[in-house]
C-alpha cells in the first residue's frame, strides 16, 4: 500500500504507551447526550473525552484533567492511547483537539510530577511527554487544535504538534513556550517544533524571552492559523477539518511526513541521552528550587 512507510517507520519505532497505563479507565464507551447510532457513541478515559461522528470521520478530543489540564503522567498516557485508538480505527480521518476545562487549554507540564520527585519518576515522565510529541507530530491524522483557552509551554507545543490552530479571541489566551521564565530550557525538540512554525529569528527572540502571545500576535507572528470570536472556535475548528479533509489522505500523509519526518527522528535518535538530560537537569537542586518558588508563586496568584 502507498501510505507512508516512513509514516509507519517512525510508528513502529514509538514506546507502546500500555506499560504507562495507571489507573486509567480506558475503553469505557457511554452514549452522547442526545446521542442514539454507534456514530454518536463517545468513548475516553477519566481525563480524555472523546466523541467520535463515525459518518463525518472526524472526533472531537476533549482534555478534561482540571482545574487546568496540566499535563500529569496520568493524561500523557491517557491522550496517547485515546489517539492510537483512533488511529488504527480507519473509519477515523480527523481529530478536533480542545479543552474541557473553562479558560485553559492547557498549562503545560504538570509541575508537580517534577518537583520533589525521585529521577525515576521523572525519567517516566519525560519518556511520556516525548511520546505524546512524537504520536502527535507524526499522526497520520489530521489534527486541529481549538484553543479555547490559555496555552503556555507544553500545552503550545501540543497545539503546535497539530496541523492547523484555531484561537480563541480573548487576551487571557495567551499561547507560548515560556520555559526560561521558569529557569528552565525548551529542550531541542521543542525548539525545532517552533523554528518549523514560525522561523528561526522570531524563535530566538520568543523562546529566550519566554514570550506568551495573546491572540493578535500569535496570529501575526504565525503560532495559530485562525483567531475568532470564543463562540466560533468549534465551528471554524470543523471548517478547516473540511478543507484539510479535502485532500487525498495517502497525499497529504506523505508531505506531511516529508516535511516532519527529519525532526521526529533527530529525538527518535537520542531519546535516551534526551531523558538523561531531562532528569540531571531538573533533579539539580538550584532547579528544583526555581520549580518549587513557581509552583508556590502560582498557588498564591488568584484571579
Ligand atoms: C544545560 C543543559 C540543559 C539541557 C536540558 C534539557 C532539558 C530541559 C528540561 C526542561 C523541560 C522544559 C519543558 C517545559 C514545558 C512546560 O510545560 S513547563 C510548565 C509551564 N506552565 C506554565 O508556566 C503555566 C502555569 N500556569 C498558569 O500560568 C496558569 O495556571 C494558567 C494561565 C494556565 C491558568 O490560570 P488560572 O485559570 O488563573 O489558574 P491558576 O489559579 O493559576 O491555577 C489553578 C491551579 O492549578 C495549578 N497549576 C497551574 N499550572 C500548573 C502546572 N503547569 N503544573 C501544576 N499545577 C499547575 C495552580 O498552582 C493552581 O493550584 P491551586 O489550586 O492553587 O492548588
Amino acid at each position: 500500500m502507498a501510505l507512508a512507510s516512513g509514516v509507519r517507520f517512525a510508528e513502529r519505532a514509538l514506546l507502546r504507551p500500555w506499560a504507562l497505563l495507571r489507573g486509567t479507565t480506558l475503553g469505557r464507551t457511554e452514549p452522547a447526550a442526545g446521542g442514539g447510532g454507534d456514530g454518536a457513541r463517545r468513548f475516553g478515559s477519566q481525563r480524555v473525552l472523546v466523541e467520535p461522528d463515525a459518518a463525518s470521520g472526524v472526533a472531537v478530543m476533549k482534555l478534561r484533567n482540571p482545574p487546568v489540564n496540566a499535563l500529569s503522567l496520568e493524561l500523557l498516557t491517557e491522550l496517547v492511547i485515546s489517539l492510537e485508538k483512533l488511529e488504527n480505527d480507519k473509519t477515523f480521518r480527523g481529530v478536533i483537539l480542545t479543552s474541557d476545562c473553562p479558560r485553559v487549554f492547557c498549562a503545560g507540564l504538570d509541575l508537580t510530577e517534577i518537583c520533589g520527585r525521585n529521577p525515576a519518576h521523572c525519567a517516566e515522565y519525560w519518556k511520556a511527554m516525548q511520546e505524546l510529541w512524537l504520536r502527535t507530530y507524526l499522526s497520520s491524522l489530521v489534527l486541529v487544535a481549538a484553543i479555547n483557552g490559555a496555552c503556555p509551554a507544553g500545552g503550545c507545543i501540543i497545539a503546535l504538534s497539530c496541523d492547523c490552530r484555531v484561537l480563541a479571541d480573548n487576551p487571557k489566551y495567551r499561547i507560548g513556550l515560556n520555559e526560561t521564565l521558569l529557569g528552565i530550557i525548551a529542550p531541542f525538540w521543542l525548539k525545532d517544533t517552533y523554528v518549523n512554525t514560525i522561523g528561526h529569528r522570531a524563535s530566538e527572540q520568543a523562546l529566550q524571552l519566554g514570550s506568551l502571545f495573546p491572540p493578535a500576535e500569535a496570529l501575526q507572528v504565525g503560532l495559530v492559523d485562525q483567531v475568532v470570536p470564543e463562540d466560533q472556535v468549534q465551528s471554524t475548528a470543523l471548517s478547516e477539518m473540511a478543507r484539510w479533509l479535502a485532500v487525498p489522505d495517502h497525499a497529504r500523509q506523505l508531505t506531511k511526513n516529508m516535511m516532519r519526518k527529519a525532526t521526529a527522528d533527530r529525538l527518535l535518535r537520542q531519546r535516551d541521552a534526551d531523558t538523561q538530560n531531562f532528569v540531571s537537569f531538573v533533579c539539580r537542586d538550584s532547579i528544583q528550587k526555581s520549580l518549587q518558588a513557581y509552583l508556590e508563586k502560582l498557588r498564591q496568584r488568584k484571579g
